[in-house]
């Protein structure tokens, strides 16, 4: 495999998506350096002509490394299990690699792009919480139920996957649109269980070089 320098990950503090993948990487220990591109400065760095070279949608995260630009998070965090297959983040059990699947597709179809900022502010100002608020919602009774059969220690048994790199930056989010999150005992389990991790910590939108300093904790 080529090795083209350190890998360069387009992110924005708040993305969940970009969250996703540096949590991976974290994981991995693979060293990289962020790019960031704002979400919100002049409309959106996101949609400048240079960027939609790097991912035509118009969204980060991105990530350059082995010489390709790679989008689309869970897209990124399979080729970084399968090209750098040690500290796994997927499990062998066919049946458990299901449920991880199904976890991140939840999450990252069923969830996430609808109460992402271009949705958002399609829906509208008056809307928009009560939107997110409904689809968060929905969506982590899913999760709920579903981890009520897979969970161990993590969303699937006892060690950290993919699943869980979609899941907590999920329950930021769901946090900021003030979701009551009492009916999912299980998803708050495993968010406390991973909030001091270090990798996770890492990962966290306040601990990022973008992440404006009345936001940091
Ligand atoms: O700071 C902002 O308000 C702008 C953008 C975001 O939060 C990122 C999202 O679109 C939500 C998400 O990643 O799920």
């Amino acid at each position: 495999m080529s090795m083209i320098g350190k890998p360069i990950l387009y992110s924005y503090w708040r993305s969940s998506c970009s969250w996703r993948v540096r949590i991976a990487l974290n994981l991995k220990e693979i060293p990289y350096d962020i790019k960031p591109v704002s979400l919100i400065k002049a409309g959106g760095e996101q949609h400048c002509n240079e960027f939609r070279e790097v991912n035509p949608m118009e969204q980060v995260p991105a990530l350059q490394i082995d010489g390709h630009t790679l989008i689309e998070s869970l897209n990124i965090m399979h080729y970084l299990e399968e090209t750098r297959p040690q500290r796994a983040l997927m499990p062998q059990d066919v049946h458990k690699r299901a449920k991880v699947r199904e976890i991140c597709e939840v999450i990252a179809s069923g969830i996430q792009p609808l109460q992402n900022l271009t949705v958002l502010i399609y829906v509208g100002e008056e809307k928009k919480r009560e939107w997110a608020q409904h689809w968060i919602h929905r969506g982590l009774r899913a999760v709920e139920k579903l981890l009520s059969s897979s969970a161990g220690k993590y969303c699937v048994g006892d060690e950290i996957s993919v699943a869980d790199c979609c899941l907590i930056p999920q329950v930021f989010n769901a946090r900021r649109f003030h979701v009551d999150l009492r009916p999912f005992p299980i998803v708050l389990r495993i968010d406390r269980e991973l909030e001091n991790h270090p990798a996770f910590r890492a990962a966290h939108p306040s601990a990022q070089p973008d992440c404006p300093p009345e936001a940091t904790k």
